[in-house]
C-alpha cells in the first residue's frame, strides 16, 4: 500500500502519448487535470498524513482520439521551501514542522507569538478552480496558486486575505450561469468572533490575476469564539446556499498552542457526537438566512452532492459520515501492509437527502411533518420552540468522491457518479447511482482503484446522463499499467482506456477543459510526445 500512498511519484514532464485501447469519441476534445498529493518524503523527513503530500499536478490531453499525459509537482513556496532544506520546513493538515529544528522552547514560543494567526501553507494539492480563463489550484487555506492548464506551471500566489477577510476557503468552489466563482471561506478570529463568508469571484476577472476589489462579499455568520466548524464543500440551489454547521470542530484554542506543543493542525479537530448538525439556508441575494433554526443528528459531511428547490423546500443531498473516521484513517502509518485491518471505517458514507422548508407555519402542529413534496421520504417536524428537526432519506451506502453533470447544479437532477467504498476508504469500483429509479451501474476491474468520476456532457446532449466519463485509474498489480477510463456515462460501458508508463498518483479532484473552452486568445495546446506508443500499434481515431 505503501507503493500507492506513501511512495513518491516521479514528475512526467514531458508529454507522454499514452496506449489507447478503443475508440476515444470524435467530440471529446480537451484536458482532464487533476490534483492530489504526490510526495510525502522530503530527505530524511516525512509527512504523517496522506492530506499533507506536496502537490502533483496531472493532466491527460485528449485530442483526435489521442492522450497525451504529464504531471509537475506544484512549484508552491512550500515545495520550494521543503526541497531547498532537503526536510519538510512547512506545517501541513497532520504534520508541524520547526523551520530550525535547533531553536528552544522559548524561540518556539517567540515565532508563534509574532504569528497570531499561523501563515498557512500554499502547498494547494485538492482541487482545480477556474476564474475566468485563469485556472489555480486550491486547499483549503488562504492560498491559491495559478497554474499554467497546458504546461502544468505554478504561476502567481494569490493570498485571498488580501481581498476577503477569511483565513480558510473550501477547495470546492462553485459557478453559477456566467462562469462566476461563489465559495465560502472562514475567518478564524475576526474581533474575537468566528465569521463564515460566502463571497463570489467574478468570471470577469482580467487576465492574469485576482484584482483586489473583484472579490465580493455575499454573507457573513457570525458565531461566538472560539467555536470553528470544519467544512470541506457547500451546496447551492438557484437561490440558495447550504451551509452545514456541523459538529466537527477546529479548537482554536488548540491551534493556538498547536506549535508550542508539536502538534498537528488535524490534532485540534474534533467530532462531538452528543452535538447538533445546524442546516443554515441563504439567500445568495440578500445574504439573508432563513430565519428558522433547522437541525438534525451530528453527521460529518466533507462532500455536498447537490441541492435544488421544490415545492417550497430546498432538497439536498450530501455524503454523511456518522463520525470522523475518515481523517483518521489516512494517517500513512494506517496506510502500510496491515492496510486491511488498520484501514476500517467505523461509519460508511452514505449519500442522503435532506429537505427543508423555506416557510414554517407558526400554527403548523408540534410534531407534523412540514415536507408535502412527494418526491422523498425526508422529513422536517416541527418542533416545540419553533425549531425543525429534520430526518434524511437514506438513498444509497458506500460512495465517495460524488459528481454530477453541472449543468445540473442547483436543480433538479437524476444521476450521481461517484467511487464505490465499503467499510474500507479506498475506491474499488466507479458507480452511478440514479436516484429516480433507486438502481445502480457499476464499473470494476481486479486490483484497481479509480480516480473521482468526472462527467463530460455530449455536444448538444438531450439526457443528463449523454456523455462520458472519465477517471484515471491506478493499479495494485506492478504489471498493469495505469490508464485513463472512458466510460459511456448512460450505460457504463467502457469505451476506451489510454494506458501510459508512468508512475501515476491516486489523486483527489479535478475538472475538464473543453478545447473551446481555451480563451479565445489562445489556441489548444499541441502537444510534443516523448512517443509511448510507437510500438507500432495503430491509435484509433474516432
Ligand atoms: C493546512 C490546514 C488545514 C488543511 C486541511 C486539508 C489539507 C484538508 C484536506 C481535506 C481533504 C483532502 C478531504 C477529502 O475529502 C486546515 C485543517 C483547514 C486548517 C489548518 C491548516
Ligand atoms: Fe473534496
Amino acid at each position: 500500500m505503501d507503493l500507492i500512498f506513501g511512495k513518491n511519484k516521479k514528475e512526467q514532464l514531458e508529454p507522454v502519448r499514452a496506449k489507447v485501447t478503443g475508440r476515444i469519441p470524435a467530440w471529446l476534445q480537451g484536458t482532464l487535470l487533476r490534483n492530489g498529493p504526490g510526495m510525502h518524503t522530503v530527505g530524511e523527513t516525512r509527512y504523517n498524513h496522506w492530506f499533507d503530500g506536496l502537490a502533483l499536478l496531472h493532466s491527460f490531453s485528449i485530442r483526435d482520439g489521442e492522450v497525451h499525459y504529464r504531471s509537475k509537482y506544484l512549484r508552491s513556496d512550500t515545495y520550494n521551501a521543503n526541497i531547498e532544506a532537503n526536510r519538510i520546513v512547512v506545517s501541513e493538515f497532520g504534520t508541524m514542522a520547526y523551520p530550525d529544528p535547533c531553536k528552544n522552547i522559548f524561540s518556539k514560543a517567540f515565532s508563534y507569538l509574532s504569528h497570531t494567526i499561523p501563515d498557512f501553507t500554499d502547498n494547494c494539492l485538492i482541487n482545480i478552480m477556474k476564474c475566468g480563463d485563469d485556472f489555480y489550484a486550491t486547499t483549503e487555506t488562504n492560498y491559491i496558486r495559478k497554474i499554467d492548464p497546458r504546461t502544468l506551471e505554478t504561476l502567481q500566489k494569490v493570498d485571498y486575505r488580501k481581498y476577503v477577510a477569511i483565513n480558510l476557503a473550501t477547495a470546492h468552489p462553485h459557478y453559477d450561469g456566467a462562469g462566476n466563482v461563489l465559495n465560502m471561506g472562514t475567518s478564524i478570529v475576526d474581533k474575537g468572533k468566528t465569521k463564515y463568508v460566502i463571497f463570489k469571484i467574478p468570471a470577469t476577472v482580467p487576465v492574469g490575476i485576482l484584482q483586489p476589489g473583484l472579490i465580493v462579499t455575499v454573507y457573513v455568520k457570525v458565531s461566538p469564539f472560539p467555536s470553528v466548524v470544519y467544512y470541506h464543500s457547500f451546496g447551492i440551489t438557484e437561490n440558495y446556499v447550504v451551509f452545514l454547521e456541523q459538529p466537527f470542530r477546529l479548537d482554536i484554542l488548540k491551534m493556538a498552542t498547536a506549535y508550542m506543543r508539536g502538534v498537528s493542525w488535524a490534532s485540534c479537530m474534533a467530532f462531538h457526537r452528543e452535538d447538533k448538525t445546524y442546516i443554515h439556508i441563504i439567500d445568495q441575494r440578500t445574504g439573508k438566512p432563513v430565519p428558522t433554526k433547522f437541525h438534525t443528528d451530528a453527521l460529518v459531511v466533507f462532500h455536498h452532492v447537490n441541492a435544488y428547490e421544490e415545492g417550497n423546500c430546498v432538497l439536498f443531498d450530501v455524503i454523511a459520515y456518522e463520525d470522523d473516521s475518515l481523517y483518521q484513517l489516512f494517517y500513512l502509518a494506517n496506510l502500510n501492509q496491515d492496510f486491511e485491518e488498520n484501514c476500517r471505517l467505523t461509519s460508511v458514507p452514505t449519500l442522503r437527502r435532506f429537505a427543508v422548508p423555506l416557510h414554517v407555519d407558526k400554527n403548523a402542529e408540534v410534531g407534523s411533518n412540514l415536507i408535502k413534496v412527494a418526491s422523498t421520504t425526508a422529513t422536517a417536524l416541527k418542533e416545540k420552540d419553533d425549531q425543525v428537526y429534520c430526518q434524511p432519506e437514506l438513498l444509497y451506502e458506500g460512495l465517495e468522491l460524488p459528481r454530477i453533470n453541472y449543468a445540473h447544479n442547483g436543480k433538479q437532477y437524476r444521476y450521481v457518479f461517484a467511487a464505490e467504498v465499503q467499510w474500507s476508504p479506498i475506491p474499488t469500483k466507479i458507480l452511478k447511482y440514479d436516484i429516480l429509479t433507486k438502481s445502480t451501474l457499476k464499473w470494476a476491474e481486479e486490483g484497481c482503484w479509480p480516480a473521482e468520476p468526472l462527467f463530460v456532457p455530449a455536444p448538444g446532449a438531450k439526457d443528463e446522463d449523454d456523455g462520458i466519463i472519465l477517471s484515471a485509474i491506478v493499479s495494485t498489480d506492478p504489471q498493469k499499467l495505469p490508464f485513463l477510463l472512458i466510460l459511456d456515462a448512460k450505460n457504463f460501458t467502457e469505451l476506451a482506456r489510454a494506458s501510459v508508463a508512468v508512475e501515476m498518483h491516486l489523486d483527489l479532484h479535478g475538472l475538464f477543459i473543453p478545447d473551446t473552452d481555451w480563451g479565445a486568445k489562445s489556441q489548444a495546446p499541441a502537444e510534443a510526445p516523448q512517443d509511448e506508443a510507437s510500438d507500432g500499434h495503430a491509435v484509433p481515431r474516432a
